[in-house]
């Protein structure tokens, strides 16, 4: 983050940021915010089997993907974790993420809750997980609505399943309840603030520390 960077000297891994939410919640409008404000998160770009949205850009919202495409990255291991969503697929790809987080690069993901609990299993101690709750039902509804892209039918399927996501709260390291959008954005960005700080993180506390004791 520029404001954050000065401060920045030490040394430290970077971490993997997890936002979830029922479909509608926000945490596309969240992360768009946060890769505009912050220099030092990119978006983990996943690939889905998805048509793309209007407006969507292939590479950088999304991989679209053909089904054949999907088999051949799931045959020849290119995914750190992949499900099955809504009628889709969604993977995250490998990629250089591992080699980035050594050197402080941080990652922000947009997936879901099955999606969070195998990168957990995979690599627990830099994962970060936030999840994302709507302030009621119906404004999910009315956000759905809002966005303009998808159908009646799957606006439906998407709130039906709104409360099979938003059963998984509790799976989360943090929960915020996006009602009003910029106190939400801070809290977002108060809780990343806090996890690069986080003493494990800093990888270039021990030789700081070695110097002030000689
Ligand atoms: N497990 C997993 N879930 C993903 C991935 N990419 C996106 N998702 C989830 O798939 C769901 C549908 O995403 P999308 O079609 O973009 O709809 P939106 O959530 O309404 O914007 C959301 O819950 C995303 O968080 C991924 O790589 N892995
Ligand atoms: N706090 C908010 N207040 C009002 N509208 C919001 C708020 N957060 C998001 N929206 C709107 O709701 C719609 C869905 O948001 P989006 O970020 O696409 O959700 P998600 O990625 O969780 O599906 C968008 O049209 C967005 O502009």
């Amino acid at each position: 983050m520029s404001d954050t960077k000065s401060t920045d000297k030490l040394a430290r891994r970077g971490l993997l940021f997890i936002l979830s939410s029922p479909s509608g919640a926000g945490k596309t409008t969240l992360s768009r915010k946060l890769l505009r404000k912050d220099e030092d998160i990119q978006l983990s770009v996943s690939a889905t089997t998805r048509p793309p949205r209007p407006g969507e850009v292939d590479g950088k919202d999304y991989y679209f993907v053909s089904d054949a495409e999907f088999d051949r990255m799931i045959e020849e291991d290119d995914f750190y974790e992949w499900a099955h969503v809504f009628d889709h697929r969604y993977g995250t790809p490998k990629g250089a993420i591992r080699e980035g987080l050594k050197r402080g690069q941080d990652y922000l993901f947009d997936i879901d809750w099955q999606g969070t609990q195998q990168l957990k299993q995979k690599d627990d101690q830099d994962v970060v997980t936030v999840f994302v709750l709507p302030p009621s039902l119906t404004e999910l509804r009315r956000r759905l609505e809002s966005r303009g892209q998808d159908t009646a039918e799957v606006i439906d399927g998407r709130m039906q399943r709104a409360r099979d996501e938003i059963s998984h709260w509790a799976e989360y390291d943090y929960v915020v309840v996006n009602d009003d959008m910029d106190a939400c954005f801070a809290q977002v960005c108060e809780i990343l603030h806090a996890e690069r700080m986080r003493r494990k993180r800093q990888t270039g506390l021990i030789p700081f520390v070695r110097e002030l004791m000689v």
